[in-house]
């Protein structure tokens, strides 16, 4: 359960799904209707987090060091940015959260998930999303995106077998908190998702619409 007034908003998806596209467009649509927004990153989010980021996507290291150093970017990300904007009421969007954690580290490593659960309870027990947008793809389409556009990162040059764990436990995720998470096809046209987006903040914060 969420103990505060603000919104938290988080994205999530296998590299290539179009995240980054669609925070824009939903950093937009609420501003546009007078939210007070904060948008941020993980890993990141912070300057602590950034150095993190920077050694998390680029050092090769053991699957719970890497883990570790996902939740200890989210501490610092939430004891400075996400637990201070949302108690002075503005939302809160971010590019990744523990969902990630559980999708990257637990089904694309094989890490086992009640030592992400602990590092969860550890880290955030009484914050969670109030909205997860999950943009999903298949495999191919998220590769043939990522090649087009840019050089790619250590967790990019994985193999189609970790990117096929991933976005599995990521649709598992979503079935175990339905309440929270809206799935998004996002093999749609980017205008098509952003009629669907639309649409989903409007339902879940019907003060905004
Ligand atoms: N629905 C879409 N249809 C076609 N191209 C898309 C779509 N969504 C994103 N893209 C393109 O795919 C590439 C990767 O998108 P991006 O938003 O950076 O993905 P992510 O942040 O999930 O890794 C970008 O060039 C983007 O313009
Ligand atoms: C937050 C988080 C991210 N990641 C990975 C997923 C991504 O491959 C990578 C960075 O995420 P992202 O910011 O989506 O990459 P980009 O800027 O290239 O779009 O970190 C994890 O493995 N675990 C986590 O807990």
């Amino acid at each position: 359960m969420t103990q505060h007034s603000g919104k938290f908003i988080t994205f999530e998806g296998i590299d290539g799904a179009g995240k980054s596209t669609h925070i824009a467009f939903v950093s937009e649509y609420l501003k546009a209707r007078g939210v007070d927004l904060v948008s941020s990153r993980e890993p990141g989010g912070t300057p602590l987090g950034e150095k993190l980021r920077d050694l998390v996507l680029h050092e090769k290291m053991h699957l719970e060091t890497e883990a570790l150093l996902m939740f200890a970017s989210r501490r610092e990300h939430i004891a400075q940015v996400i637990a201070p904007a949302l108690s002075r009421g503005a939302w809160v969007i971010s590019d990744r959260f523990t969902d990630a954690s559980f999708a990257y580290q637990g089904g694309g490593r094989g890490m086992d998930l009640p030592k992400l659960e602990a590092l969860e309870q550890w880290v955030h027990p009484h914050l969670q999303p109030d909205l997860t947008l999950l943009f999903d793809v298949p495999l191919d389409v998220a590769r043939a995106r990522l090649n087009a556009t840019r050089s790619l990162d250590k967790f990019e040059r994985e193999q189609a077998d970790f990117f096929a764990a991933t976005r599995n436990e990521y649709l598992r995720r979503a079935t175990q908190f339905p309440q929270r998470f809206r799935v998004i096809d996002s093999t749609q046209s980017i205008a098509e998702i952003q009629v669907q987006i639309a649409a989903i903040l409007d339902e879940c914060f019907k003060s905004i619409a």
